[in-house]
Formats: structure tokens, C-alpha cells, sequence
């Protein structure tokens, strides 16, 4: 298990960045390694955010060394979304079956997972996104077919999309995480239009099902100052509360979203007008 941190970053230091430095501020690469599960400690409300890839052996965590508790679920709750081939994860001896866009919710107090592939060939890609917890809730599987959808956009604007909310009040509960995955239209590319504020929650995004040669451009920064990223197949960013969220692909995509903080009220945002972007 790998642990890296990142420690964010305020609007007005932003406004100095170069490419380098936004970068290894705000996104997260090489999640998705064979055989390990690769993490980063945020900053931004605690959110811990990871990948892990079995292929040819199972891929197992747990321990809270690097973040000064008994377990990493010690004092937090996971959600775990399956991006990849149909796989297992086992949680002190309880296992669950991820299919493709299944999602598991682990409620603190998990000691011990253990995650493997059914096959090799197609391995699973476990997506995790953990944010501390106050209360203990039991570990639930939310199957695609369970998550909660929403039809978004209009082709005609490139922006049509479903997203699907999964660790969300509607649908099962947890403590303070929201995870869901929005997939776009076949021939739309835009994301998340109108752009929003959440002045109360920081959100982080992680793309994928992309082909090796695309890319996303994420927009993030305040409204009136605002940078961009480039952003590759499984990799995440960081989006403070502070910051825009959105981006557009130059081919198929999906992205999972997480999100933390004050509250769990999705439309608790501040849509920002196109013309206000600079
Ligand atoms: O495409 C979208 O719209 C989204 O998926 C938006 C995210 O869910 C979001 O930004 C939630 O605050
Ligand atoms: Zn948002």
C-alpha cells in the first residue's frame, strides 16, 4: 500500500501556479498500478482517495499506520466503486461481489479488505474515496441497477449525460460521503454544465473508461480566474469547495464523483453563468 499527500491549496496561490505545480496539487495519476493499492491523503476535508488493481494476486489493506488509527476504517467510511472486470472485496470475512459500476459502502469500523479479480484479463478497479465518520453504519453493495438516476443535458448542447447517485441519502445511507458515477451521451462531451459552486463540500473526480490516446480537459479555479487540467484514463482531481468543477473530453468517458463536508445536499450549489467564466 502506497500513501502519498497532498495538502491543497488556497485560491489566491493558485493564481501563481505554473503547469507542475497545479498539478501535483490537484491531480492524482498512476491509481490504477497491477497488483497494489496506491492511495493519497487529502488535505481537503480529510478525503482519502485510492485505486487498487489485483491481477495476478489478491490486493490487501487495512492497517492505520499511516494515518495514526488501529485500522485505516478506523474512524472513517469508505465507499468503493468497481470501474474495471467483475471482482471481489472481503471485509473481516464478509465478501461482496462488484460487477462493473457496482458500488460497496463500508461503514467505519472495517479492519481488514482483501480485493481480487475474477479474471486477470479483465481485472476489477476498485475506485475508493473515504472520508472520516462519526457514526457506525453497516457496509452495504449497491448494485448499478440500485443506484439512483438522473438524466442531465441536451445533445444538441454536447452535455447530455445520466448520473447515477449511489452512496447518497436516496439510495443508502452513510455519514457525511456522496459518491455517485455520471456517464456522458454517446457524441456529448461536456461535463457538469452549468458549473456550480459547493461553498459547503470539496468534491473529487476520477475519469475513466477513456481510450489511451484521449484526454479530458477539467476546468477548476474560482469562476473569474479559472485553469485548466489534462487529465488522462483513471486518473482523479481535486476540487476544493472553492473551485469549479467541470470538463470536456476529446472522446468517451465516465467519471465517478465523491464529494464531503458540511453536508449531503446534492442541490445544495451555486450555479455559475457561463458568462461569468474567465
Ligand atoms: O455531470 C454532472 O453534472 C455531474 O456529474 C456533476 C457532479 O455530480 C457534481 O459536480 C456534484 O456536485
Ligand atoms: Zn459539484
Amino acid at each position: 500500500m502506497t500513501m502519498k499527500i497532498l495538502y491543497g491549496a488556497a485560491p489566491q496561490d493558485v493564481k501563481g501556479y505554473d503547469t507542475e505545480k497545479l498539478r501535483s496539487a490537484f491531480l492524482m495519476t498512476d491509481l490504477f498500478t497491477p497488483d497494489a493499492a496506491n492511495f493519497t491523503y487529502t488535505h481537503v476535508d480529510r478525503l482519502l482517495l485510492g485505486g487498487a488493481m489485483p491481477v495476478s494476486r489478491n490486493v490487501s489493506f487495512g492497517s492505520g499506520d499511516e494515518i495514526g488509527t488501529p485500522y485505516l476504517l478506523s474512524a472513517r467510511e469508505m465507499g468503493i466503486a468497481n470501474l474495471g472486470g467483475t471482482g471481489t472485496v472481503s471485509v473481516d470475512g464478509q465478501s461482496f461481489t462488484l460487477e462493473n459500476r457496482d458500488v460497496l459502502y463500508l461503514g467505519r469500523g472495517a479492519r481488514e479488505i482483501v480485493m481480487s479479480s475474477l479474471s486477470g484479463k479483465t481485472p476489477a478497479r476498485f475506485y475508493m474515496n473515504s472520508v472520516p465518520a462519526g457514526a457506525d453504519i453497516p457496509h452495504k453493495l449497491i448494485k448499478k441497477a440500485e443506484s439512483k438516476a438522473v438524466d442531465l443535458g441536451d445533445g444538441r448542447r454536447s452535455n447530455k449525460r445520466r448520473l447515477a447517485m449511489y452512496i447518497h441519502p436516496e439510495v443508502t445511507p452513510s455519514c457525511l460521503l456522496l459518491m455517485g458515477i455520471t456517464d456522458l451521451a454517446e457524441g456529448s462531451v461536456w461535463n457538469t454544465m452549468p458549473p456550480h459552486l459547493h461553498e459547503r463540500r470539496m468534491e473529487a473526480y476520477c475519469y475513466f473508461d477513456m481510450a489511451a490516446e484521449d484526454r479530458i480537459i477539467h476546468l477548476m479555479g474560482r469562476p473569474e480566474e479559472t485553469r485548466h487540467l489534462i487529465v488522462a484514463n483513471g486518473d482523479a482531481v481535486l476540487s476544493p469547495a472553492w473551485s469549479i468543477h467541470m470538463g470536456a473530453g476529446t472522446g468517451p468517458y465516465a467519471f465517478v464523483w465523491g464529494m464531503t463536508g458540511e453536508n449531503q445536499e446534492y442541490n445544495d450549489v451555486a450555479p455559475v453563468a457561463l458568462a461569468e467564466l474567465k
